[in-house]
Formats: structure tokens, sequence, C-alpha cells
């Protein structure tokens, strides 16, 4: 058996820390401060942290074929240039709806960028209802919108053969699958295939590992599952110090870490003070499992 581990390893307090994607060029963990509107990258053997300070909350970050990296900020798609810090627009969404804003996003198996959308939070997980979609991004900046009347759109990865997406929606309290055609990138048939139980709080980020099993991060659960999606089933189970666990993705030599994100927004003063960590990022190691490297934005 191995032996799980969870360490703290960015101790910041980030209002909704998301989006953790590992940089292998750059050997660094990239991710976002949804509400805090920045996009960070965290370099393991330095311990330095760097940020860009964006003018809107930004979702989802993605790494970027071309160089630097893509993001969905505010209800923009726009390439974001490390090296100079600028925001370059590439496609917008929403545009008939003001309140909305870009939140959890993913590249897909073939270089394309998928990012949801859904109305400001009045309180955390609390929002108008069914203003989001669900939008890709091609190669070429054009968009698709998948379907709407989501509530809050969150985590998404693609099964192992690229013929499931996974998807979220995090007030359904469900997991759910969708036939992928990766050939042209359109989703059909949304299916259940797992529904969260009380104590597992919201289903929020997810990723796949190697074995074709999902991680998913469970908001005001405290705790990340591990799910098998043919079976419908909880396998596993690793609880962390903070109850506002958010989103998950594996990183680190050979994808053998996963890192969790965690947020602080919403949380009073004796709420904050029993978990102080809350809005760090933490490091799981000992899983036995690996992740998957991820997919690059082709355009
Ligand atoms: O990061 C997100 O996905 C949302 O923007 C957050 O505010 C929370 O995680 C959500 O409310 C829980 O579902
Ligand atoms: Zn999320």
């Amino acid at each position: 058996m191995s032996s799980i581990k969870i360490e703290c390893v960015i101790s910041e307090r980030y209002r909704i820390g998301e989006s953790p994607v590992w940089d292998e060029r750059e050997g660094m963990l990239v991710y976002v401060d949804i509400t805090g509107q920045k996009v960070c990258r965290w370099n393991p053997n330095s311990n330095k942290i760097q940020s860009v300070s964006l003018e809107e909350p930004v979702g989802s970050v993605a790494l970027r074929k071309s160089g630097g990296y893509a993001v969905a900020a505010g209800t923009t798609f726009a390439a974001l240039n490390w090296e100079d810090k600028s925001v370059t627009p590439l496609a917008r969404v929403d545009e008939d709806k003001p309140n909305n804003r870009f939140n959890d996003g993913k590249v897909d198996p073939a270089g394309r960028f998928f990012a949801g959308t859904m109305a400001q939070e009045i309180r955390p997980a609390v929002v108008e209802r069914n203003q989001g979609s669900l939008f890709t991004l091609y190669e070429d900046h054009s968009v698709v919108k998948h379907f709407d009347m989501v509530d809050i759109s969150n985590g998404l990865d693609w099964s192992l053969d690229h013929k499931t997406m996974y998807y979220i929606d995090s007030l359904s309290y469900t997991v759910d699958a969708l036939d992928y055609d990766v050939k042209t990138g359109k989703t059909s048939n949304r299916l259940h295939v797992y529904k969260l139980q009380q104590d597992e709080g919201i289903p929020d980020g997810m990723c796949i590992d190697a074995e074709g099993k999902l991680w998913v991060a469970c908001y005001n659960g405290g705790r990340v599952i591990r799910i098998d999606p043919q079976a419908g089933k909880v396998i596993q189970t690793v609880k962390l110090p903070v109850d506002k666990t958010t989103s998950c993705g594996f990183g680190g030599k050979d994808y053998s870490e996963l890192y969790v994100t965690t947020a602080c927004d919403g949380m009073d003063e004796a709420w904050s003070a029993r978990q102080p960590q809350s809005g760090g990022i933490y490091k799981i190691t000992g899983l036995g499992v690996k992740g998957i490297p991820p997919t690059a934005f082709a355009g």
C-alpha cells in the first residue's frame, strides 16, 4: 500500500484558487484566482510565485501551443503572453448576458479550449440559475455553444479513448458523461454517472487519471473523490484539512502528484480561523496513480 501524503505547498490565501495545470515546458504549476482576478504560476524548485493581474474574473487557464497561455476571463477567450503580461482577446461569448462570467475550462484531446459560463455569484454557490452555457474555442478562434441552461459550469475532462466528455454543472450535484466526437468537437447524449451524497459537498473541478478514473474536488466537502465512471461509484476519498476544495490536476514528475486548489471566499472569521490554510494549494502524493499531461490550445 502506498502512503498518502497531503501538504499545503502554496500557503497564499487565494479567494477562489482554481484551474491547476501543470506546465511541463516551464516545470511550473499554473492556476488562477478567479475572483482575485489573477493568473499565477509556482515553481516548485524555487518556491517562487509569479502572477499576472487581469481586469476581470478569470475562470480558467490553459497552455497554448504557440507559447504563453489561453484564458477564459470575464466573457472573453483570450491569449495571455507571460513575458509582457499582455492579454489579447480572441473571442467573446454571452454578449447578451452582462452579469455572466467564465468559470472552469480545459483543452480537449485535439487542442480545442472548452470553457463554461455562469452568472456572477451572489455568494458562493448562490447564483441566478440557468444563465450559463458551455462553449468551445476552436483553433481558428471560432466559437461553438454546446448547450445552455447551466447553473455553474464546472469541471470537465475527456475519457482516455476520447469518446466521452465528463462534465459537471455544480448545482445538479452530478458528474455527467456525454458522447464525444473528437474529430468535430461535438457533444451529444448527456447522462449522469454519479450523484454526490449530501456529506460530499458540491462537485467542482475534475480531472481524469491514467487509469480512466475521475478525481473530483468537492466544494464545501473538504475532499477529493475518485470515481469509477463505468461503475458509477466512488472508489476512494481523500480528505483535506480545508472545506473549500475547488479543483484538482496532476503534475510534477511523471504527473504523479495531485495538486488541489482551494478557496476562502464566503468564509466568516471563525471558519477562517479554524481553517487558516483555506485558499492555499495542496499537493497529494503517494496515490499510486498518475495523471495525463494536459493538452495545449492549438490556436
Ligand atoms: O470556482 C468555481 O467553480 C466557482 O466559481 C466557485 O465560486 C465555487 O467553486 C462554486 O460556487 C462551487 O460550485
Ligand atoms: Zn470550479
